[in-house]
């Protein structure tokens, strides 16, 4: 047995011996591969190599990503209202991106939105709509001007409760490839359990077709179960859950169809006519939408240039009448 043991320890010394002539060869193999005389060699070995390779890489992106700061406005404690209304000022706000300094994309813009009320925000491509919901958010700073909500300057307030206050459902929502009743409570800061869910799924025109899967609110959602418009309503589901103060929706400029542009009117009479107070800022695209609105905003080139009720503003003939007209014609 100990001569049997003896033989073994010394092989495996002999192997340890070999190894930096093993790790040469591998190396050498490497590096043909790579300069592509190898590739006759096995399909699967050359794969294998390749997402090594590739996943190393990936690895350092992550790690980097891991190792970095939160930025300053994270860092600093700011104040925390005891109740938020929604009342949104807009002061001789001015702003360029900072990778474009000598393009100005919004110029003393002026605005005030009263606390529940519902306005919409039209103009044409590159106006400026979602960068003024950008600032809403604090993605980016004035470079003149203030945003204030409630009267506070929006840089004193905490960002984590400002956020959290404001739900918002971009024009192309994250759907999560999980099941629908995580993907409605995905990221809700309290408790919440499934009549909550169910109920923000009906104001949002979201629980009759996920009752009508076959496992209802425990479907995956997977590839293409769900259409643009139901996926919009899940989001709109994932931001009533939170029962935001404010809450802004950017409607989708791809085309919907007409059932999916119809629910999303709906959820809009819905949530005004909600007993909760909220103030409502919708991109919209669409007449219906814009019609359910209090106040109509007209942008261009980053600047307010109309504003009233859809009615108010066709009388005016300006460039609302003119969208207007243009949608009405391609329908
Ligand atoms: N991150 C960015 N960096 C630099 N410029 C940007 C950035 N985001 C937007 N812009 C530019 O700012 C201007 C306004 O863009 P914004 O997205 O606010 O317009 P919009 O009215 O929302 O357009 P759309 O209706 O097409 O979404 C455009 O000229 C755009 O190219």
């Amino acid at each position: 047995m100990s001569i049997r043991l003896g033989k073994i320890a010394r092989w495996r010394w002999k192997k340890r011996q070999d190894w930096p002539h093993r790790r040469r060869r591998f190396c050498r193999k490497v590096a043909k591969i790579s300069s592509g005389g190898w590739r006759q060699q096995s399909s699967s070995y050359w794969r294998i190599l390749e997402t090594t390779y590739s996943s190393i890489g990936a690895s350092e992106q992550i790690f980097e990503m891991m190792n970095r700061l939160p930025c300053d406005q994270f860092l600093v404690q700011g104040i925390k209202l005891q109740r938020l209304m929604g009342h949104i000022q807009f002061v001789d706000v001015s702003f360029h991106y900072p990778a474009r300094s000598m393009m100005p994309v919004l110029e003393h813009l002026n605005l005030s939105v009263k606390a529940n009320e519902v306005i919409a925000i039209v103009g044409l491509s590159g106006s400026g709509k979602s960068t003024l919901i950008n600032l809403l958010l604090r993605l980016y700073e004035p470079c003149s001007g203030q945003v204030y909500i409630d009267g506070f300057p929006l840089k004193e307030l905490d960002i984590r409760w400002l956020r959290q206050n404001i739900g918002y459902v971009a024009q192309e929502p994250h759907i999560f490839h999980m099941d629908i009743k995580s993907n409605i409570g995905y990221g809700c800061p309290r408790n919440i359990n499934q009549e909550d869910i169910i109920n923000a799924a009906k104001l949002a025109y979201a629980h009759d077709f996920i009752s009508s899967l076959p496992n209802s609110y425990d479907t995956l959602v997977d590839g293409n179960v769900l259409s643009g418009g139901q996926k919009q309503r899940i989001a709109i589901a994932r931001a009533i859950i939170r029962d935001p103060v404010v809450m802004i929706l950017d409607e989708p400029t791809s085309a919907l169809d007409s059932e999916s542009e119809h629910y999303i009117k709906e959820v809009l009479y819905t949530l005004r006519n909600e007993t909760t107070s909220r103030t409502i800022i919708i991109i919209a695209h669409r007449l219906s939408t814009v019609k359910a609105a209090d106040r109509i905003i007209v942008m261009d080139n980053g600047r307010i240039i109309e504003m009233g009720n859809h009615e108010e503003l066709l009388v005016k003939d300006g460039l609302y009448a003119k969208l207007n007209k243009i949608q009405a014609d391609v329908f």
